[in-house]
């Protein structure tokens, strides 16, 4: 294993760890996820527990069934813990996501969640959010005008193109990502409301606020931080 896969492995397995026997999970997406998720699949086994997941994304179903783990839907079960990768975390631990295109459902799955988890290596930790450009998700009929109202913004919209796939990338939702650069994000609550209510954003992946614990693996040690640790 490459150090980076390393660090995601011990995150993934702190967080499996925190679950408990007949809790409904919000499954996130990405790579540190995969390791909660094996994790998860290994102690639901051995253990005999009765957890069912909530996937953030076909990714995430998918690896949940290679796992082991049944799934339901946010429409027949409140979710007791989510946990989730990210893009970048600051100290007030807001995050930008999206790095996936998952951020839709995502956002819905990780703020339904009585507690929120966030996993992620040493790399996404950021004094100060935005080297990550923004993804947003938009209706394809709305490219041009999103984009020019995102450049009046002060930002730089890029439509995310596929690989191994010509033309833009399709979310799980049909849908294209504007991944969109800004300079400094220093108020990234004001932003993320900025950017929701253009007219054809879907939404975006500044989750400001919504995060009630990181996990950070380091080359050192795994840090924690509770959200009640920061106010
Ligand atoms: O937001 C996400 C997907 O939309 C991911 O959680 C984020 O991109 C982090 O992924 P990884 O763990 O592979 O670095």
């Amino acid at each position: 294993m490459v150090n980076m896969d390393i660090l995601k492995d011990n995150v993934g397995k702190k967080a499996a760890d925190l679950i408990k026997d007949g809790q409904i999970v919000g499954l996130g997406t990405g790579s540190t996820t995969h390791y909660f998720i094996r994790y998860l699949g290994e102690r639901i086994k051995n253990e005999e527990l009765n957890i069912l997941g909530i996937p953030t994304s076909y990714q995430s179903l998918i690896k949940a069934r290679e796992a082991g783990i049944n799934t339901t839907t946010l429409d027949e079960y409140d979710i007791d813990i989510a946990v989730d990768g990210a893009d970048e975390v600051n100290p007030t631990l807001d995050l930008i996501k999206g790095g996936g295109a998952a951020h839709t459902l995502e956002k819905l799955v990780d703020s339904s969640a009585k507690k929120f988890v966030v996993i992620v290596d040493e790399s996404k930790v950021v004094e100060e959010l935005g080297k990550f450009p923004v993804p947003l998700e938009i209706i394809p009929e709305a490219l041009r005008v999103v984009k020019d109202t995102l450049v009046d913004l002060g930002g730089k919209p890029e439509l995310r193109m596929g690989i191994q796939k010509d033309g833009p990338v399709i979310t799980d939702n049909g849908n294209f990502i504007l991944d969109t650069k800004f300079d400094k994000i220093r108020n990234p609550h004001k932003l993320e409301k900025e950017l929701n209510i253009i007219p054809g954003v879907l939404e975006n992946g500044i989750f400001a606020g919504l995060a009630d614990k990181v996990i950070i693996g380091k080359m050192s040690a795994i840090e924690e931080i509770d959200r009640e640790d920061i106010l």
